[in-house]
C-alpha cells in the first residue's frame, strides 16, 4: 500500500531518518517502537504524507507520491496523535468534521457518526464539548473521528500515553477490536512493547533514525533475534520489571 525508497530526513544538517527500503502492505498492522528521539515521529509523518524527506520516493498503491498529489492521497488516510487536537464544538461535530471534506453529508453522515460513536461508547457525549471530556474520553473522540472516515490507512503517534494504566487498557483493548472488524491498514508508534500485544505481533524497531529490525514481537522478545540496538532498548525494560508480555 505504502511504499518507500532511499529516504533520508535531514533537520538542522542532522540526518533524523534514512530508510532504504520499507513497504507496508494492504491489511498490515504494524507497531512501530524505539527509544526517544530514534525517529518514529518523523517515520510515521513521512508515511502520511505530513512531512516532505529531504530525499527519497514515496508510492501510495504504486502511484508516486508528488507536491501535485499529496494532499488527494492525505484525504484517504487518517492520523491519531497523543494529544486529542478537537475543536471547541460537540462531541458529534468533532467526529463529522472530516467528512465535510470528503463530501459525505445528510443521512449517511449521521448514520457514520452515530456507528462510531457507538463503537468507541460516546454516544452519550455527544453534545458535550471538548472542555468537560476526560482524557480518556477525548481520545475516544478522536479515534472516532479518524475511524469515521473509513481511511484505508489509519496512523497513531502514542496515541494512549498520556492516560493512566487502566483507562489505556481499556482503549487498546476498544481499538484492537475495531481494528480488527475493519482490517484496517495501520501504523501504530508507542515506547512501550506492554502496548503492542493488544493490537499486533508485527513490529518495527526504530533506533538512531534506521530501522533496525522488522518482524515478530514475540520472537523479538524471546531473543531469537540478535540486534545489538534492540538488546539495549529491551535491557532496562527487563531490569526494571516492566516488561509485561
Ligand atoms: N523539525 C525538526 N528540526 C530539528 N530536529 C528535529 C525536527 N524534528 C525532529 N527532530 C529531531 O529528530 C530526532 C527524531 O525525532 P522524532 O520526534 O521523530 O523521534 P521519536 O522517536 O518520535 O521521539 P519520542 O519518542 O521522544 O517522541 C530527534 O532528535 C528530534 O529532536
Amino acid at each position: 500500500m505504502l511504499t518507500l525508497k532511499d529516504i533520508v530526513v535531514v533537520r538542522d544538517k542532522k540526518t533524523i531518518l534514512q530508510i532504504g527500503d520499507f513497504r507496508l502492505e494492504e491489511g498490515e498492522r504494524l507497531a512501530v517502537i524505539g527509544p526517544n528521539g530514534a525517529g518514529k515521529s518523523t517515520f510515521l509523518k513521512v508515511l502520511a504524507l505530513l512531512e516532505t524527506p529531504t530525499a527519497g520516493e514515496i508510492f501510495f498503491r504504486g502511484d508516486k507520491v508528488t507536491g501535485q498529489n499529496s494532499l488527494t492521497f492525505r484525504r484517504r488516510m487518517a492520523v491519531v496523535f497523543q494529544e486529542p487536537l478537537l475543536l471547541n464544538t460537540t462531541v458529534f461535530n468533532n467526529v463529522a468534521q472530516g467528512m465535510h471534506f470528503r463530501g459525505i453529508a445528510g443521512v449517511d453522515r449521521q448514520r457514520r457518526v452515530d456507528y462510531w460513536l457507538d463503537r468507541f461508547g460516546i454516544t452519550a457525549l455527544r453534545n458535550r464539548k471538548p472542555l468537560h471530556l476526560s482524557g480518556g474520553e477525548a481520545q475516544r473522540v478522536s479515534l472516532a473521528r479518524a475511524f469515521v472516515l473509513e481511511p484505508e490507512v489509519i496512523f497513531l503517534d502514542e496515541p494512549f500515553s498520556a492516560l493512566d494504566f487502566s483507562t489505556r487498557l481499556e482503549l487498546l483493548e476498544d481499538l484492537g477490536t475495531q481494528l480488527a472488524n475493519t482490517g484496517s491498514t495501520t501504523v501504530f508508534v508507542t515506547h512501550d512493547f506492554n502496548e503492542i500485544p493488544y493490537l499486533t505481533d508485527n513490529v518495527a524497531v526504530i533506533d538512531a533514525g534506521a530501522i533496525v529490525y522488522k518482524g515478530g514481537l514475540k520472537s523479538l522478545l524471546a531473543g531469537e533475534v540478535a540486534v545489538p540496538a534492540v538488546q539495549r532498548f529491551l535491557r532496562p525494560f527487563k531490569m526494571s520489571g516492566q516488561l509485561l508480555v
